[in-house]
């Protein structure tokens, strides 16, 4: 007897966990699946409810869909990984079970909770067999040639695409009996196929376009653990179209992830360059109101995050942007602006959202150092250049023609009601690189100390 616990791998397609379930036994169909969503724990993840709601909908769609398919289903919600570790527990020696098979997870709480729960059935004899899944390669088989983890993604993604390339990744076989898809299954399959057929050939030349829905929108399914990114590899190879660039969004992806796991101090707020903490980050609410408001008075940063807080989008692009206001222009501590895109974006992931917020802080992975500041007034001109962009969120500025909009002045400013820039780019970019030099000189002289 063995049972299946998926956590975020709830989708039947490319899923490890059925093949393993069914060498065990001369079943086809597994034993016993369990799920159990645990609301609790991703809000005190710092996740809200764009995110939850649809995750916690996929659990039932997913539960409803595999019991038509006449596969036994136990779905237990409750708050926290703890009481979940705990009711696995119960129903594997309730059951018999010889082994549960789980999707592996990376986060430090998730770690912890299978730790707990390994012990407790290697006790009586259960074994707990995690499947690597969240991305293609487990992280701690792609190291550096030192055997050390990788803190520069081209590097990373070289030795990725090496070993892809010895050992191409395909999606793993549609059980025989999955005659039919959850909706939300479905509804990925779909996006992304839609996405790669008619999309993806302008992917490389528009994805920076703010004002254009070109890129793929996948995001929150991947998130949620609908794709993956052997799929990803799968659908592009069939449309024999240059898609490099797209797929290498996707190892940005696994590189945080591999990020994550190798550093696993960052679940706790720290950046991974632990110098960075003696730049004296402000915590000003009234700064931090406006920017996660809208109100900075840059208007291509305040649409970016106006669109945010109204849709729990943002391209990426933008997110760049905007990001790098709150960190470069206002000085904000980059933490403040992590938790509220967590709590904002449709597609909230940790991992994602804590290497890109920590890569334009200039506190985590990349070798570009502390002078990567975005110019808000530059982006705006050059990714919408007819301030489209800007008109659709920031309303009080539609009637402003052509580039002004970018930078309206004074008196349109008055006349619209739209604030002043809350800072000078120009003197706030000077004043964060000579509070970067300050940290690092200090950091230099303590270790000169010890
Ligand atoms: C400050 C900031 C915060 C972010 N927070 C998140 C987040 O919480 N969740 C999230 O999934 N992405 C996050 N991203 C990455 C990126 O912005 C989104 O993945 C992208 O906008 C999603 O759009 P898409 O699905 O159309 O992506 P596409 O351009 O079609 O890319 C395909 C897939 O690759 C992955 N990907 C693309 N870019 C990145 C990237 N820079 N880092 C990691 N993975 C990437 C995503 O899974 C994406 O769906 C963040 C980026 C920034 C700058």
């Amino acid at each position: 007897m063995n049972l299946i616990w998926l956590r975020t791998s709830v989708r039947l397609l490319d899923n490890p966990a059925w093949g393993l379930a069914t060498l065990e036994t001369s079943l086809d169909t597994p034993h016993c699946v369990l799920l159990t969503p645990t609301p609790e724990q991703y809000r005190t993840h710092g996740y809200g409810p764009r995110k939850i709601d649809p995750w916690l909908a996929q659990f039932n769609a997913f539960a409803e869909t595999l019991r038509a398919l006449g596969v036994n289903v136990e779905l237990h919600s409750v708050p926290t990984y703890r009481e979940a570790a705990a009711w696995v527990l119960s129903r594997a020696t309730a059951l018999g079970a010889r082994t549960v098979i789980a999707d592996r997870e990376y986060g430090l709480n998730e770690r912890r909770r299978d730790a707990w729960l390994g012990k407790r059935l290697n006790a009586q004899n259960i074994a707990l067999t995690l499947t690597n899944d969240r991305v293609t390669f487990a992280p701690e088989s792609l190291l550096t040639g030192q055997g050390q983890p990788f803190k520069v993604y081209t590097a990373y993604k070289n030795a990725w695409r090496k070993q892809w390339s010895s050992a191409p990744q395909y999606p793993y076989p549609r059980p025989t009996w999955a005659t039919q898809l959850p909706a939300p299954e479905e509804e990925a399959q779909s996006a992304m196929a839609d996405f790669v057929a008619q999309d993806l050939k302008h992917y490389s030349t528009a994805r920076n376009d703010i004002t254009q829905p070109v890129v793929s929108g996948l995001s929150p399914l991947i998130a949620n653990g609908l794709l993956t990114t052997r799929q990803a590899f799968a659908a592009a190879a069939e449309q024999r179209i240059d898609a490099e660039q797209w797929l290498n969004e996707w190892i940005w992806r696994e590189f945080f992830h591999a990020v994550a796991w190798h550093f696993p101090e960052i679940y706790r707020h720290r950046p991974l360059q632990p110098w960075t903490d003696l730049v004296p980050w402000s915590d000003d609410q009234a700064l931090f109101s406006a920017w996660c408001e809208g109100r900075t008075g840059y208007p291509v940063v305040d649409a970016a995050m106006r669109q945010l807080k109204s849709t729990g989008q943002m391209p990426n692009r933008a997110r760049m942007f905007a990001s790098a206001f709150l960190t470069k222009d206002l000085h904000l501590d980059w933490r403040l602006g992590e938790a509220w895109f967590l709590a904002q974006l449709n597609d909230a992931d940790f991992v994602a959202n804590n290497g890109n917020w920590q890569w334009g802080a200039s506190t985590g992975v990349d070798a570009a150092p502390y002078f990567r500041v975005f110019n808000p007034l530059r982006q705006g001109e050059k990714f919408d250049p007819n301030g489209d962009y800007v008109r659709t969120w920031v309303t009080e500025l539609a009637d402003l023609p052509g580039k002004s909009i970018h930078n309206p002045s004074p008196l349109e400013r008055a006349a619209s009601g739209y604030p002043d820039p809350l800072v000078i780019h120009a003197d706030a970019a000077t004043r964060i690189k000579a509070l970067f030099k300050q940290a690092k000189d200090l950091n230099n002289g303590q270790q000169n100390d010890d």
